[in-house]
């Protein structure tokens, strides 16, 4: 049996922390060797990033350069449509083959409204959903259908995830990491410091492109 491959996707606009050590965590807790990062080029259902593709790459790339941990695929940039999940994880299932274990990583804000998802059932076919704790956001999905869906495929049991190809969720008890993309670059308008919220590294490709000053 191939090993998990799990995927992690995002605006990263910028990358932060709050991706970083629970997403660390989680690799721990359930035993991923290998995340794959996959930043998205045009982000289904929210305003454009600040930075360009190419500036969220390269603060990906910053990011994970002493983290063995994370790799990077670029797929989506290289579409031009909107990044839509189901879609990305057709093209891996068709490359990787239907025995292989797959899993997608969200954040428990994206798992409360992974109904707006584009065809957002056909997903656990694809993968398994692997949702981090977030801070301030419930743990309850919003209607009790939701509720049932997420029961009907939740797991506790993590060798499950190494075995099956897809069709579990796993919510995770990872640390909450206060962190967001969205109060950085609020943090960066108003001119206060960004330290401890993510990578060195990135602070200084950010000051030095003079990133989420406009
Ligand atoms: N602090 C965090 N804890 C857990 N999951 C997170 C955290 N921040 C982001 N995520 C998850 O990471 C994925 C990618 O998030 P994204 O790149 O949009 O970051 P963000 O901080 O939510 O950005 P923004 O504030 O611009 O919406 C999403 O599934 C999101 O739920
Ligand atoms: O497929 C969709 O309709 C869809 C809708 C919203 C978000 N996503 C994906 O979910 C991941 C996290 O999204 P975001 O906006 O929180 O960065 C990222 O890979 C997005 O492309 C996907």
């Amino acid at each position: 049996m191939a090993s998990l491959h799990a995927l992690f996707g995002g605006t990263f606009d910028p990358i932060h922390y709050g991706h970083l050590k629970t997403v660390q965590a989680l690799a721990q807790e359930v035993s991923l060797h290998q995340v794959t990062l996959l930043p998205n080029n045009v982000p289904p259902h929210r305003p454009q990033p600040e930075a360009s593709a190419a500036q969220r790459v390269a603060m990906v790339r910053l990011a994970i350069a002493d983290r063995p941990l994370f790799n990077l695929d670029t797929r989506e940039l290289e579409r031009q449509t909107p990044s839509y999940t189901v879609e990305t994880l057709e093209q891996l299932r068709a490359e990787r083959g239907t025995h292989q274990p797959l899993a997608f990583i969200i954040g428990q804000d994206s798992l409360l409204s992974l109904h707006k998802w584009h065809r957002w059932q056909q997903l656990m076919d694809l993968c398994h959903l692997l949702v981090c704790q977030r801070p301030g956001y419930a743990r309850a999905m919003p209607t009790p259908a939701l509720q049932e869906w997420l029961e009907q495929h939740q797991t506790a049991d993590a060798s499950a995830l190494h075995q099956q190809p897809a069709g579990l969720i796993w919510l995770a008890d990872t640390p909450l990491v206060p962190v967001s993309a969205t109060d950085i670059r609020r943090r960066r308008h108003q001119g206060l410091s960004c330290e401890d919220l993510l990578p060195p590294a990135v602070i200084d490709y950010i000051n030095h492109q003079g990133l989420y000053t406009k």
